[in-house]
């Protein structure tokens, strides 16, 4: 099983309860999570990045136990080697395109001290997708579609063993959406890395080979 996920989480505002209440199984390397506004898929995938933690049940990916509720195991979200890539890319204005790649090769999360080693990979990674000669740029002169390259060259860096795409292409216009689409489908396809995207969109679905999974309200 590459997607073994069974959670519960009550969410809590101030007027009203929201309820989470999912199971995702799948052997498929790609899932596509589907269904209308508000049914729980970005909380879900907030669970398996470990940015929120489920009141009870488990998630496992390709067998590795990242949270089990009755055997106390919660792997920390920086521990847990997750790509997670938001519809905003939310990259870090104050870095440049290099800084902003080379974030997560630095256990503290800043890149105050670029080894030759990390330099080689952040060269490799901007070469990759073709954004080398931003390097030196501010996220805000960017486009959409050269800053979500930069957010898959930050999440793919390190090494993640599971990729979570959160509408990634809902920002870009139709052809690079078009183009984004291949490009991610590629990788995953030569990295092996298990991946999991949120959709509103059915040219997504068509477009990827995912087992999926519809949330209904
Ligand atoms: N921090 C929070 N506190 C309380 N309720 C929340 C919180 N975050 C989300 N919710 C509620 O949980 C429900 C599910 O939210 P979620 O963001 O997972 O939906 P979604 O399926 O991803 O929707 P969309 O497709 O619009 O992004 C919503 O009703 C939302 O209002």
């Amino acid at each position: 099983m590459i997607f073994d996920i069974a959670i519960r989480k009550k969410m809590l505002s101030a007027s009203r309860t929201f309820m989470l209440d999912i199971q995702v199984r799948s052997h498929r390397e790609q899932v596509i999570l589907f269904g209308p506004s508000g049914v729980g898929k970005s909380l879900t995938v907030k669970c398996i990045a470990g940015l929120l933690t489920p009141d009870s049940g488990t998630i496992k990916i390709k067998n590795s136990v990242l949270f089990d509720k009755q055997n106390n195991i919660n792997i920390a979200p920086q521990a847990r080697n997750v790509g997670y890539i938001l519809q905003n890319y939310a990259l870090f204005p104050h870095l440049n395109i290099a800084q902003n790649v080379g974030f997560g090769l630095n256990r503290k999360g800043w890149l105050n001290r670029i080894t030759p080693e990390n330099h080689e990979k952040i060269h490799h990674w901007l070469e990759r997708f073709q954004i080398a000669d931003l390097a030196r740029q501010y996220p805000d002169q960017l486009s959409g579609g050269q800053q979500q390259r930069v957010a898959l060259a930050r999440a793919l860096i390190i090494e993640p063993e599971l990729l979570l795409l959160d509408e990634p292409f809902s920002a870009l216009d139709k052809k690079l959406r078009m183009y984004m689409r291949e490009e991610v489908q590629e990788l995953q396809e030569e990295l092996k890395i298990p991946l999991m995207l949120i959709t509103h969109d059915e040219e997504d679905i068509q477009a990827f080979s995912a087992e999926l999974i519809e949330f209904k309200s």
